[in-house]
């Protein structure tokens, strides 16, 4: 693993009578993508704002880069895309990227392939008035990239964006991944995050109830791969019979297997010969894993 970008120990806050983190503990290495789930309000926001250094902890410490959050030398190596970014509509492009790099110390004539990098050199030299959302947010990227940051705080980045767009956006959050820029990326698209990152985080109500690696999470969660099997003929009854699956069509029948028990009925179904037509294998998705760690409910 990378050097430690971010690393976040125990961080409570508090809001009145609401415990809106309670005890989170994260860290982020160079590199790494992290997907951050969570439902309305379970704190997602607040942790980033809390990076940020925008809103003090009740409780525990936060490191970036070493520094405390909102110092200059914290404030250097992040970047932070809100899920709505506003600029200023009357400037371009352009302009608005020329000013971010003399802000930020970059040399200015990075601007253009930045610009070119994120699919906007025609509409560079148009008022940012005249831009979709989608090609606001590509702007909102273009800057994040600009700043080459350690870290980087992505809101919500495809909400509001076309597939074509999605695909593109995190094509780019890959390259700056393999530049070196962990990446803290809060969603609630499960798909996109599925494949495009290293790490899931799920929050639930301020408490942090997973964090690790698609794959350790489904290991761990044990929730049931779907076989659905295809009967040869009128062979279907024979299979409900066989396996005590359930009939989903004329020629279909489910089966929900523990990971253990996996193996053994693909078996048992071998062993059935000619009556079984095809099995289609359904692993567990991050929606059921989503599922299974953010309310609790178990399977
Ligand atoms: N400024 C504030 N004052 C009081 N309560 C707040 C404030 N900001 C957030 N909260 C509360 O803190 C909790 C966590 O909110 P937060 O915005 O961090 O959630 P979230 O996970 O980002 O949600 P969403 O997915 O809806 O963006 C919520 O109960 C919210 O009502």
């Amino acid at each position: 693993m990378g050097e430690i970008v971010l690393n976040i120990e125990n961080a409570g806050k508090s809001r009145a009578a609401l415990q809106v983190l309670d005890g989170v503990s994260l860290n982020a290495a160079t590199g790494q993508r992290i997907a951050l789930l969570g439902h309305n309000g379970a704190g997602k926001s607040t942790l980033m704002k809390a990076v940020l250094g925008l809103t003090p902890l009740s409780a525990g410490r936060i490191s970036v880069a070493g520094s405390a959050p909102g110092s200059a030398a914290a404030r250097a190596a992040t970047a932070y895309l809100p899920e709505a970014v506003a600029f200023h509509k009357s400037l371009t492009g352009r302009e608005q990227l020329t000013l971010f790099a003399r802000l930020a110390d970059c040399p200015v004539a990075q601007v253009a392939g930045y610009l070119d990098r994120v699919g906007l050199s025609e509409a560079a030299d148009r008022r940012i008035g005249t831009y979709s959302k989608g090609m606001r947010q590509r702007l909102g990227l273009a800057q994040v990239l600009l700043g080459r940051p350690k870290l980087a705080l992505l809101d919500e980045p495809t909400s509001g964006l076309d597939p074509i767009s999605r695909h593109e956006l995190y094509a780019i959050i890959d390259e700056m991944a393999e530049l070196g820029t962990a990446v803290l990326i809060a969603s609630h698209t499960l798909t996109e995050v599925e494949a495009r990152t290293d790490r899931i985080a799920i929050l639930r109500a301020g408490r942090l109830v997973a964090d690790d690696t698609l794959e350790n999470l489904t290991l761990r969660a044990g929730l049931p791969t779907r076989l659905r099997i295809r009967a040869n003929g009128d062979a279907a009854g024979r299979i409900v019979d066989a396996t005590g699956g359930t009939r989903v069509n004329g020629m279909s029948v489910d089966l929900l297997c523990a990971p253990e028990r996996k193996m053994t009925e693909l078996r048992r179904l071998s062993a059935m010969g000619d009556v079984v037509a095809d099995i289609e294998m359904h692993p567990p998705r991050l929606e059921d894993l989503y599922r299974h760690y953010s309310t609790g409910e178990n399977h």
